[in-house]
């Protein structure tokens, strides 16, 4: 069996991806996992090699440093009957659709750029310049999000317990197939 369908957390930056994942992890223990990067696991060379096989969902380079998400590593999460959660850019929402992956595709998005630009000054966490920047790729995200049949459930985060069980909703067929599974 492949086990339960992986999902897909995308939406920008201070949508509140984090705090919705939280509130899930904490409601459903041993229900969800995450895939673990490859960094440090293969070298440069095998990973270039990888990514240009269409092996990685995505992939990014940081100081000199290749890091990645590869399918075969999701697929272990759902082999081991975790619901693997991914957190991607919109890129990686379109490399994820070109795999065979098939997971469950969610948006998070803010009530309003406003409402977003005060919850990521009060989270305190950026510098003006950062700020500024995760404001203007928001704007963007937001436009791309609309593009129909691109995801499943979107979820606009205004509440956060309305939000919460949107998601929460979306995903229980999910969570019952490893709650059965577990039980076999
Ligand atoms: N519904 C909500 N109402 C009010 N504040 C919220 C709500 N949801 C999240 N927040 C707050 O907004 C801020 C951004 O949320 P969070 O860190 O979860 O976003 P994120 O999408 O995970 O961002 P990033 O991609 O940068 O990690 C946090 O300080 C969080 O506490």
């Amino acid at each position: 069996m492949a086990g339960p369908r992986p999902v897909v957390m995308s939406g920008p930056s201070g949508a509140g991806k984090s705090t919705l994942l939280k509130k899930l992890l904490k409601e459903f223990d041993g229900v969800f996992g995450f895939s673990v990067s490859h960094y440090h696991y293969v070298t440069r060379t095998e990973m270039q090699k990888s990514i240009a096989n269409g092996e990685f969902i995505e992939s990014a380079e940081f100081s000199g440093n290749m890091y990645g998400t590869s399918k075969a590593a999701v697929q272990a999460v759902q082999a081991r009957n975790l619901i693997c959660v991914l957190d991607v850019d919109m890129q990686g929402v379109k490399n994820i659709k070109q795999t065979d992956l098939n997971p469950l595709y969610v948006s998070v998005q803010p009530p309003s750029m406003d409402v977003l630009e005060k919850r990521l000054r009060d989270r305190n966490t950026e510098s003006e310049e950062s700020l500024q920047k995760r404001l203007h790729a928001a704007n963007v995200d937001m436009e791309k999000s609309k593009e129909p049949g691109l995801f499943d459930v979107v979820i606009i985060n205004d509440d956060v317990a309305v939000a919460y069980e949107k998601l929460k909703e979306s995903l229980l067929p999910e969570i019952q197939k490893v709650k059965v599974s577990n039980k076999a």
